[in-house]
């Protein structure tokens, strides 16, 4: 069986760092390339260096040379990045995943584009256990689907720069799909002042940034009387990791198409 090369971009970000570490570990891929934004420290550097373990693989600062040396390339970065990325896999016919989230309506569209021309997982989040949680947000949503308000509450780290979190808007998404509902027209981003009573058909999100917080999500169903919380938390960012690199390994099956998790996790 022929290993897929896995290009990383990102490569000295928090989740650049574990992609390094997820790819090494498994002996379905290999690390084929690693790439920085120009003018980052590392760029020279070998790439294991940045998790104690040197792998030969020198970090570069040219986004298509890395690309062009792989089957793949995996970018957790932002989206301004991310949309370069993605036009040089398309223009190389490379399978791409991507992690990164805060893309507006319209960069998601060239995405989307992209993906007819050649497979792309696109998540925003690759643990399995909140793909899982996604489908119990489905049965939840089915079951308390009348005289309950919904709220998604999540927490990250300082250094996030996008809010809500992809993943909490994604939680948002699947509770307003199996509720008949438009997430576009019934969030509520935050509350200040006389707001007056709660709209029952809204879907509140209520955002928290602090220290080092990996990532904890709840969606919160409050009826009269009861409430019923769903939560997942992140111990570690490995299992973002894990699952993109599982993803890479799906898409290797693909000639194109636009996928995500529960496509990869067989969740549909
Ligand atoms: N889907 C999922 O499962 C998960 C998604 N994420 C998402 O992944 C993204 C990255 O998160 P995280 O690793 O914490 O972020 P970091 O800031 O730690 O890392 C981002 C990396 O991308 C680089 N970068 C920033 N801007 C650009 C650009 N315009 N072009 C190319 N490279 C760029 C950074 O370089 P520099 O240091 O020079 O800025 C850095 O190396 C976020 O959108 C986050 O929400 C995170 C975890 C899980
Ligand atoms: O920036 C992060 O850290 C994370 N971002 C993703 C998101 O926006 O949902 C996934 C995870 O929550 C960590």
């Amino acid at each position: 069986m022929t290993s897929l090369r896995i290009a990383i971009a990102g490569a000295s970000g928090r989740m650049g760092r574990m992609l390094i570490e997820a790819s090494l570990q498994d002996e379905g891929v290999t690390l084929a390339a690693a790439f920085d934004r120009p003018g980052t420290p590392f760029i020279g550097r070998d790439a294991g260096e940045l998790i104690g373990v040197p792998c030969g693989v020198a970090i570069t600062d040219d986004p298509r040379a890395a690309i062009a040396a792989a089957d793949c390339v995996i970018d957790f970065t932002r989206p301004e990045g991310t949309l370069v990325h993605l036009d040089i896999a398309r223009e190389l016919g490379k399978s791409m995943v991507i992690g990164t989230t805060g893309f507006t309506a319209g960069e998601k569209e060239a995405i989307f584009t992209a993906a007819r021309t050649i497979p792309v997982v696109f998540a925003p989040n690759m643990a399995v256990g909140v793909n899982a949680v996604f489908k119990l947000l489905e049965m939840a949503a089915r079951i308390l689907n009348e005289g309950y308000d919904v709220e998604v509450i999540e927490a990250h780290h300082r250094f996030k720069v996008d809010a809500p979190s992809g993943t909490a808007l994604r939680m948002g998404e699947v509770v307003a799909r199996e509720l008949g509902r438009n997430l576009e027209t019934c969030a509520i981003y935050g509350r200040e002042g006389v707001t007056g009573e709660r709209n029952a058909e809204t879907i509140g999100f209520s955002t928290i940034r602090g220290g080092d917080v990996v990532g904890d999500h709840t969606v919160l169903f409050a009826g009269i009387g009861e409430r019923i919380e769903i939560t997942h938390k992140s111990g570690s960012r490995m299992p973002y990791a894990l699952g993109a690199v599982r993803a890479g390994r799906f898409l290797a099956g693909h000639a194109n198409g636009l996928f995500d998790m529960q496509d990869v996790l067989g969740l549909r």
